[in-house]
């Protein structure tokens, strides 16, 4: 079976810059892969080109086998890949429930017919008529958006009708969480989804993408918590100035000698924030 995901020589160039320099994974089903990184190593970046926001200047992406190179967001969106930003991206003006049912969107059926030309204006119709197969398609996916809000316990149950810019910074990353599951990824990237959170909700964190692990996602985390990373992550790749500096298990990354020259250094530089739990000796 092909991997989830294959990324071969992938280069990204902003200016004088280079962000990411030759970089290469693989992602195999079920596989939770963490990235790793100081400060401006690249890891976004990574994400952006893997997720279609930017288009590499060289090398290659394939997606359950399929050349995805540069693609649009929609089209990697159909093939299965959801993503989360690191500042966390909500429709501010609308409720948890609604942010979560956006996600769905590119599942529908019964409410958007893919009829070339006059989809548009059958899709007006049918929300104007709400046939019986529209009416339960749209309770399907509301259940659905249910079943995912309440992954995050009571954080957001309660909350279900109010708009999202009302929200707490947590719960809006929790809302984006939601609304990327809603769209059902067979590969799920997640951008620093402990960030902006204390230590309980890092904890609460931890255990939901734990519970997508075990439900059998396969996962691509960036974070900069190395506790978090430690537990989860069944391999950690490591960057520094837009390379891979070493991969392999956990533990074993944890006390490469590269890995901690480039968290000590950046540290000694000023030039990184530390990681919020744990470190990397
Ligand atoms: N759109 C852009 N224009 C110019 N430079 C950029 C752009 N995006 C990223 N960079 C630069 O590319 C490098 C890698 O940035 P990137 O955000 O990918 O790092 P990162 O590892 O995700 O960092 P962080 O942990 O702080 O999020 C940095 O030097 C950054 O300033």
């Amino acid at each position: 079976m092909a991997p989830v995901l294959e990324v071969r020589g992938l280069q990204k160039r902003f200016g004088g810059v280079t962000a990411v320099a030759d970089a290469a994974l693989d992602l195999r089903e079920g596989e939770l892969l963490s990235i790793i990184g100081p400060n401006g190593a690249g890891k976004t970046t990574l994400f952006n080109l893997v997720s279609g926001l930017d288009r590499p200047d060289a090398g290659s992406v394939r997606l359950f086998g399929q050349d995805v190179t540069g693609a649009a967001p929609e089209r990697l969106a159909g093939l299965g890949l959801a993503r989360t930003f690191q500042h966390g991206r909500v429709f501010g003006n609308l409720s948890v429930l609604d942010n979560v049912l956006v996600g769905a969107h590119a599942r529908l059926r019964a409410v958007r017919p893919s009829v070339p030309v006059l989809g548009p204006l059958l899709e007006l119709a049918l929300a104007a008529i709400r046939p019986g197969a529209v009416r339960a398609e749209e309770a399907a996916l509301r259940e659905d958006a249910m079943r995912i809000i309440s992954l995050f316990g009571e954080r957001l149950m309660p909350r279900l009708d109010h708009p999202a810019f009302s929200l707490s910074y947590a719960n809006r990353r929790r809302v984006e969480i939601g609304r990327a599951l809603a769209l059902h990824p067979r590969l799920l990237l997640l951008d620093e989804p402990t960030a902006g959170m204390n230590e309980t909700e890092t904890a609460e964190m931890q255990g939901v993408v734990a519970e997508l692990k075990r439900s059998g996602l396969t996962i691509l985390l960036i974070e900069h918590k190395l506790e978090m990373v430690m537990r989860l992550s069944d391999r950690v790749i490591v960057m520094d100035n837009g390379r891979r500096i070493a991969e392999g298990l956990p533990q074993a990354v944890r006390h490469d000698p590269a890995v901690i020259e480039a968290y000590l250094g950046h540290r000694e530089a000023g030039m990184a924030r530390a990681p919020a739990q744990g470190t990397v000796a």
